[in-house]
């Protein structure tokens, strides 16, 4: 009776181990990337650790050193070979938010969200439309199946090249989709080289956005639009209240910024560069969904992929590090949900402008001094 009861637990036990390894090895959402395969990006296995407190103690340092340009784009990188298998297996392959649509999945309410770029920069078949910061290409797959435009993609995450052409190629877009390891502030593009540019939550990662946007300005043809979603702290946002203040070094740390612009600063930057700009607003705001309710309903997933990373990690199937990158990601989303909530930051802060048709005049010659007379 006692081995047929113990026969019993074993097998029941079994069983629901069986599923749990299923469901937990199975995507949390449909991205192609699972728990098993968190590789922690172009990092080997014994470095991850290493890395992860190398990225946090910038941190630690004076925030000058934090925003020195030149050392930012290598923070990045490090930062995104330490999160993007961790962003594709719980997020999916666009790594934005986008505003919730009653009655659509996050799935359509990200593509809506990727078209609406397509429509600003009016992409269309024969058109080069620049992705600035492209991440593993799921927006730009949505641009170039809705527009039939061609799509050249940069990042500074050599891991993510590699991920971003594999999937071009299983979606058959890549003769489309072009995709570039480089530095969106020294990009390796001749002048005048792009009908149309865009930027979805990548910009923020610049420590001086002139230089991203003045590359872009650059590259693009005259007459050419670029559409950015910015990441930016609102006027509600009150650098007095330690609340705030908080939330949005928070929301830094655990993102890789150099520093949160404010959202009045934007639209001054992209003419000072030489833009026209046509619109400016804030895509958060009602009538528009919240953009963090997937980030809060999806609490008990945290806690599951909790569970996944700390026995995978148990298990040397993942390196170690990742439970400590999980844990730092489980933070920003608390923080980034804050600053939703509290209104005083929105990630999807759009700006839309043109490369005038004519340079701009220069500037009238000084008056000449007596000397010359
Ligand atoms: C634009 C940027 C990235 C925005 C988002 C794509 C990511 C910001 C925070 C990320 C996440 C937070 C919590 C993670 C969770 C703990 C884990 O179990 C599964 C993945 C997360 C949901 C992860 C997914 C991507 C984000 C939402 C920045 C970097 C400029
Ligand atoms: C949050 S991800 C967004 C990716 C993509 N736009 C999307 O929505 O899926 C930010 C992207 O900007 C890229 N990036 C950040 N700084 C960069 C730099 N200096 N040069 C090129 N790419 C950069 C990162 O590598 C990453 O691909």
């Amino acid at each position: 009776m006692e081995a047929t009861a113990m026969a019993w637990t074993v097998g029941v036990v079994g069983l629901g181990l069986l599923y749990w390894f299923v469901w937990v090895m199975g995507a949390a959402e449909v991205k192609g990337k699972r728990a098993v395969n968190l590789k922690m990006g172009s990092i080997t296995r014994d470095k991850v650790k290493d890395k992860y407190t190398q990225y946090w103690s910038f941190f630690r340092r004076p925030k000058e050193t934090v925003s020195a340009a030149d050392k930012v784009p290598a923070f990045v990188d490090t930062f995104y070979n330490l999160v993007t298998d961790i962003y594709e297996w719980g997020w999916g392959q666009s790594f934005h938010f986008s505003p919730s649509v009653q009655g659509s999945s996050h799935r359509d309410a990200t593509r809506l969200h990727e078209e609406r770029v397509a429509e600003l920069v009016r992409a269309g078949p024969g058109q080069r439309v620049l992705d600035v910061g492209c991440g593993v290409g799921g927006p730009m797959r949505a641009i170039a199946a809705r527009s039939g435009a061609h799509i050249v993609g940069i990042t500074i995450n050599e891991y993510q090249v590699a991920r971003a052409r594999a999937h071009n190629r299983k979606a058959r877009l890549d003769a489309q989709c072009e995709v570039v390891c480089g530095n969106f502030l020294q990009m390796p593009f001749p002048n005048a080289s792009f009908d149309g540019a865009y930027s979805i939550e990548a910009t923020c990662h610049a420590p001086r956005l002139q230089d991203v946007y003045a590359e872009v300005f650059r590259v693009l043809r005259p007459g050419g639009l670029y559409v950015s979603y910015e990441w930016v702290t609102t006027p509600l946002y009150r650098a007095a209240d330690p609340d705030h203040v908080d939330t949005i070094q928070g929301i830094e740390r655990g993102d890789a910024l150099p520093g949160l612009r404010a959202q009045d600063e934007i639209a001054a930057i992209a003419a000072e560069v030489g833009f026209e700009v046509l619109q400016e607003r804030d895509l958060a705001l009602p009538p528009a969904g919240p953009w963090w309710t997937r980030l809060k309903m999806g609490r008990i997933a945290y806690w599951r992929n909790h569970i996944v990373v700390s026995v995978l990690t148990l298990l040397r199937i993942a390196p170690k590090g990742v439970v400590e990158v999980h844990e730092m990601l489980y933070e920003t989303a608390r923080h980034l949900t804050r600053g939703g909530e509290t209104g005083i930051f929105t990630p999807m802060h759009m700006i839309l402008c043109r490369k005038p048709l004519l340079p701009a005049p220069a500037p009238s010659p000084a008056p000449e001094d007596d000397a010359n007379q």
